[in-house]
């Protein structure tokens, strides 16, 4: 699979991981060597150990690099600090950045996100922000200078997969910066799909932390994410409303 790259960053795997919620830190390992992902994303709030064993030290252990996002955030302000807390603490100006709207959606605030991503920008990060499935927002987040954006598939934890499709291809068609759907993937389906849809890469976390088996479906969304790249690059055949044979109809015995 050709690498994927972010702001001049070459990427080894089209699958990010998100590592919070996870049942049993003993897992965390085995997730990250089955999922083999380009990055995982840490939460600085849920990370301040870095004790032997802990969460740092296990993903550091692991070799894949970090990136720390803002999860929680309510308000420009706030993710802008905890922003600059995660460069201090990890040593990275890679961010992806949330400001959510409220605690009960989880969705995006649009203004808010436009305004901490300009001020992120200008302080010399490279600024990921987890938004809505709105083109005309991805553009604006472009225009700010964001890296890359990541359009949700539908609410975080939700597991519903790509709830609107079309938006996320117009998403892919507005932005020339790459596009990683991030949020709602339920199972190994909806990653590969949205590889099919034109996104670059996809973040999951509760599609592997809440499976019954979070190594096995670490894999299996390992291999979609591989499955969908290629299908994209093989090119679906277009979509019918009549059928069509698909072996010739020469040589029939009448
Ligand atoms: C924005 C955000 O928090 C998401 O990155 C989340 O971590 C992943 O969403 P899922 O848990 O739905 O995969």
């Amino acid at each position: 699979m050709s690498a994927l790259t972010i702001a001049g960053r070459a990427l080894s795997s089209r699958l990010f991981l998100g590592t919070g919620g996870l049942p049993s830190l003993v897992l965390l390992e085995p997730v990250v060597a089955a999922a083999e992902p380009g990055l995982v994303t840490v939460s600085v709030r849920r990370t301040s150990s870095t004790r032997d064993g802990g969460l740092l030290d296990v993903l550091r252990r692991s070799g894949v690099p970090l990136l720390p996002n803002t999860a929680g955030c309510l308000s420009p302000r706030e993710a802008v600090m905890t922003a600059e807390l995660a460069r201090e603490a990890l040593g990275t100006d890679w961010v992806k950045l949330e400001v959510i709207g409220d605690e009960a959606s989880l969705l995006p605030d649009a203004i808010g996100l436009v305004d901490a991503a300009d001020q992120l920008v200008r302080r010399g990060f490279t600024v990921l922000p987890y938004t809505t499935d709105d083109p005309v927002l991805a553009r604006r987040l472009v225009d700010v200078g964001c890296a890359a954006v990541m359009p949700l598939g539908s609410p975080i934890g939700s597991g519903l997969g790509v709830l609107n499709p079309h938006a996320i291809e117009a998403v892919r068609a507005a932005v020339d910066v790459p596009v990683v759907l991030d949020a709602g993937v339920g199972t190994a389906s909806d990653a590969a799909l949205a590889l099919e849809l034109g996104c670059d890469a996809v973040l999951a976390a509760t599609a592997v932390t809440r499976a019954d088996d979070p190594v096995t479906m670490a894999g299996a969304l390992r291999l979609a994410v591989e499955a969908g790249y290629a299908a994209r690059r093989a090119g679906r055949i277009p979509r019918r409303t009549t059928a069509r044979a698909s072996s010739p109809m020469t040589g029939r015995i009448a």
